[in-house]
């Protein structure tokens, strides 16, 4: 059975990778540590392809502090492009495919319909500069990969949207939530499982692809969600961008539009509150 090399693996989504691989019993899939796996040490790289021989390889690594990427360009250019580069080329070389996870903060953001793999990608922060130019390199050296965007991830793992609100909204009375940014919410586990069966399926329909969860929300819509799903009681303001600092600039709407994921691998996809009540409930679990 050919093996699959999970790249990133102690970040959100390479750990519902984990999960899912652990759960449904699900063979050869490999999850090196960091250190054995550095995306920039093309040496360490080589021995892992040459000892694994990896039908595929999921790049789930990058660097996905958006704010601090506006200061720390050098690095985001280094994780973000270089060691895309790095991997796109050792596939090329042992006959690997390439699953590759970029971003909505490729698009500008000043369209108001759901935005498809041929969309024009127009970054407006560093991050979703780096990520762009990190899908680039791609196709200029591999023939075998998948290119899959998605936005908005959280899960019960790592750092992210839901965990923060939760533990703020533990912490305060009122929260001020940005109402004018909208996107969709996407279970990490519920993108997992999706990259999952492209793999089982074999697939060589390779290229760009959009995956998010169903369904339209505001980062305030999404808060609120978060507190009435976890019975937290607090207050949520709805308040503009220009009302909220932040170092880079987010795109105001980056809704995906999925109808290729979803006719080429015969998905359904969750709609994104269903997704983020699995998630409260497993958080829960957790305390
Ligand atoms: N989080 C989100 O909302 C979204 C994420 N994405 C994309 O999805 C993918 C997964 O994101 P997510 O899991 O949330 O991100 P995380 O930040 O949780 O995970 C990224 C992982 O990559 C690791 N990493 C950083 N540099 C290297 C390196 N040189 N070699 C190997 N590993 C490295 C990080 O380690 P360390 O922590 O030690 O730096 C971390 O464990 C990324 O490509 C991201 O751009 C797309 C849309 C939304
Ligand atoms: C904490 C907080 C955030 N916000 C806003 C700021 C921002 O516009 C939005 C989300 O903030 P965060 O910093 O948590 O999320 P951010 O890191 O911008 O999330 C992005 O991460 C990268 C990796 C991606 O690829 C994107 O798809 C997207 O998920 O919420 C508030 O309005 N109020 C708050 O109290």
């Amino acid at each position: 059975m050919s093996k699959t090399i999970v790249f990133g693996a102690s970040g959100q989504l390479g750990q519902c990778f984990k999960k899912l691989v652990a759960d449904n019993g699900i063979d050869n899939f490999i999850f090196p540590a960091e250190d054995e796996a550095d995306i920039l040490d093309t040496d360490g790289l080589e021995k892992l392809f040459a000892q694994h021989k990896p039908a595929y390889a999921i790049n789930c690594a990058a660097y996905t502090a958006v704010d601090k990427a506006e200061d720390d360009i050098e690095t985001a250019v280094k994780v973000n492009k270089t060691g895309v580069e790095n991997l796109a080329r050792l596939c090329s070389k042992h006959d690997t495919a390439l699953i590759h996870i970029s971003t909505d903060f490729v698009f500008k953001g000043d369209v108001s319909s759901p935005l498809t793999e041929d969309s024009v990608a127009k970054p407006i922060s560093v991050y979703g500069q780096t990520k762009l130019d990190g899908e680039k390199v791609i196709p200029v050296l591999l023939d075998k990969y998948f290119i899959v965007r998605t936005g908005w991830l959280y899960s019960e793992f790592a750092n992210n949207f839901v965990k923060t609100m939760l533990k703020l909204g533990a912490e305060r009375d009122e929260l001020k939530v940005i109402a004018d940014q909208v996107g969709t919410p996407t279970y990490a586990i519920d993108l997992a499982d999706c990259i999952i069966k492209i793999i089982q399926c074999d697939s060589t329909a390779y290229g760009i692809y959009h995956y998010s969860n169903e369904g339209v929300a505001s980062w305030y819509d999404f808060s609120k969600a978060i507190f009435e799903l976890s019975g937290t009681n607090v207050k949520v303001i709805p308040i503009p961008t220009s009302e909220y600092k932040t170092r880079a600039t987010r795109p105001a709407y980056s809704v995906m539009d999925k109808s290729k994921v979803k006719q080429t691998f015969g998905l359904q996809i969750p709609y994104w509150r269903d997704s983020l009540a699995i998630c409260i409930d497993r958080l829960k679990q957790q305390n």
